[in-house]
Order: C-alpha cells, then sequence, then structure tokens
C-alpha cells in the first residue's frame, strides 16, 4: 500500500458526508493508521448477492401522519416496533422488525421509521489498547436507541467460504453471518462482509457484557440490515461493543460467526467480571 494512501492519524469525518453524522478516528497511542476501504453507508452488493435482496417488494402504506400506529397496514401486517420516542419495543426481541418503507406515504419522520434515518449519534474510531481499533461514542446515548448499523457487501455463503483462506491470513475477521429461523427448520443465512467497502459497524469488538445489542432490521427490502441497539444507557466516551455470539431473538436467531481460529482461539480481553477469555467461534463456515 503506497504511503499517500493511508489515512491520517486524526481524520474528522471517515465517511466523507455518507453518513448524517460525522464519524471521527483518531490515535492517540502509537501510529498505527486505518486500514484502507472503501466506506459505505448501506449495504452493497457483492458476489452472490441476489438483485431481489434490494428491491422493494413489501407494500407501502397511505399513512399520511408522522404516527404510523395500529391503523397502519404496515403496523397491522408486522407489529409496532418503536416507541414516539424511536425506542426499540421490547416485543421486537420476538418478531421481525419492518420499518415503513419507500412506498409509504408517511413522512420521513414517521415513527415507524428509525434505523432508515441513519446515524443520530457522532461516533468516534479509535485506537485500543489490546483490540486493535474500536469505536467510541461522543454522545450520550439513552437505552434502546439505535446507534448504527453492521454494513458492507452483501455476499453468498459460498462466497464467503472462498474468502476464508484470506481472512485466516488476517489479523481482524470483519464477515457476519446472520441466521434466522424463518420456519420451522427453514434457516435464512445472511452474510455481510466490511473488510473491503464497510461502514462504522466494521470497527466495533466483542464484549461478553456489551452496551449493544444487534437485531436484524428490514426497511425498503426483504433484506435485513444488522442494526445495533444501545443495551442500557452509554455515557460520552464510552467504548461500544456487542457479543458476537449472541442469540438474541426468539425464533430469529442472530449468531456471529467467528472468522477466528478454531483450534487457537483468540483471547478476549473485553476486561468483562464475567468475561469468556476467548473470542466467541462457530465452525460453521469453514465446513
Ligand atoms: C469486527 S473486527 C473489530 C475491529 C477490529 N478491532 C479492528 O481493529 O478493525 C473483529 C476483530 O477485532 C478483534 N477483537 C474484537 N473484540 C475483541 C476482544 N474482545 N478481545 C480481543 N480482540 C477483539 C479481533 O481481532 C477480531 O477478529
Amino acid at each position: 500500500m503506497s504511503e499517500e494512501k493511508r489515512w491520517p492519524l486524526s481524520v474528522r469525518d471517515i465517511s466523507n458526508g455518507k453518513e448524517n453524522n460525522p464519524v471521527s478516528f483518531v490515535n492517540e497511542l502509537d501510529d498505527e493508521q486505518l486500514p484502507i476501504f472503501t466506506y459505505t453507508a448501506q449495504n452493497v452488493a457483492g458476489e452472490g448477492a441476489a438483485d431481489e435482496d434490494f428491491t422493494t417488494t413489501y407494500e407501502g402504506c397511505a399513512c399520511k401522519s408522522t404516527k404510523c400506529d395500529s391503523t397502519c397496514p404496515c403496523i397491522t401486517r408486522f407489529g409496532e416496533n418503536y416507541s414516539a420516542e424511536g425506542t426499540l419495543l421490547l416485543t421486537c426481541h420476538k418478531k421481525p422488525v419492518v420499518e415503513c418503507n419507500l412506498l409509504c406515504t408517511c413522512p420521513l419522520n414517521c415513527t415507524n421509521r428509525v434505523v432508515q434515518k441513519g446515524l443520530q449519534y457522532g461516533l468516534q474510531v479509535f485506537k485500543t489498547r489490546e483490540k486493535g481499533f474500536g469505536v467510541r461514542t461522543l454522545h450520550f446515548v439513552p437505552k434502546s436507541h439505535f446507534v448504527c448499523e453492521y454494513a458492507g457487501e452483501v455476499i453468498s455463503l459460498e462466497e464467503a467460504k472462498k474468502r476464508i483462506p484470506t481472512i485466516m491470513s488476517m489479523d481482524c475477521n470483519y464477515i457476519f453471518v446472520l441466521k434466522e429461523h424463518v420456519k420451522k427448520g427453514e434457516i435464512l443465512h445472511t452474510v455481510i462482509d466490511p473488510t473491503y467497502t464497510g461502514n462504522v459497524g466494521r470497527f466495533i469488538n466483542h464484549s461478553c457484557s456489551p452496551n449493544l445489542l444487534m437485531v436484524p432490521v428490514r426497511t425498503h427490502c426483504v433484506l435485513p440490515q444488522l442494526c445495533l441497539f444501545s443495551s442500557r444507557d452509554i455515557y460520552p466516551m464510552e467504548e461500544l461493543c456487542y457479543n458476537y455470539s449472541s442469540s438474541n431473538l426468539e425464533g430469529q436467531q442472530c449468531i456471529r460467526e467467528s472468522r477466528d481460529l478454531i483450534i487457537n482461539r483468540k483471547p478476549c480481553y473485553c476486561n468483562s467480571s464475567t468475561c469468556e477469555a476467548v473470542l466467541p467461534t462457530d465452525p460453521f463456515l469453514f465446513n
């Protein structure tokens, strides 16, 4: 990689205006710079992604008010997702979360549109002591608020398996496989790889006592977006973390496929009193 292509040690906005709040970067520990990658605020179609995944197939509502309620066909069909303040309802841990979409006539500030409004808090990528880069919030984030998405290239499982040898040779792995138990015995896989094209989510580390929860949310198309919500109040300058292996949804299990070596598992440096000592791992992609 040539020198002029590297990021400097402090950047005002690594998204270069692609997010509606800047994502800054600082390294106050050493002279390691960010890896080169293409910033995208939304998922992009990669090798093996299906065109239908990116097409709006949900019917739109004809509501005009900013509060789509029980009379809105989107709410009748998929249930309520958010409070009037935009917090994720507890019921969303047990059902699919589907927002109003491009075909709906309700305004963009409708209460059933949260994830699609994008970043609401200032986030900062920084160099941690033992986990490479990480992400912290610059603002107070109240519990149950949307923080950011884990966005990147959408690829097929076959393509993910092809990328494994390269991934194994890297310090950090980023491929995330979401498994949703859609019908009895039927599992839907969604694979996101933000290694080469991704957003701020690619820098979020694992913790055994996390402050974020990953929830699949559908906005305009059937492809789920991997959305991170605060699982408690988070204070300015706290590092943001989620549990890479958490199953947060009953009936829609959400599992991170660790790309870490199976035999030689990586030590976990989350510093939690309930730390499990090693990063979660799942041999699924390696079979
Ligand atoms: C999705 S990346 C997270 C961002 C990464 N730290 C970086 O510098 O780009 C996942 C990788 O971060 C590191 N990591 C994440 N959480 C960690 C933890 N709790 N302890 C040690 N390393 C961690 C591991 O190398 C893991 O493969």
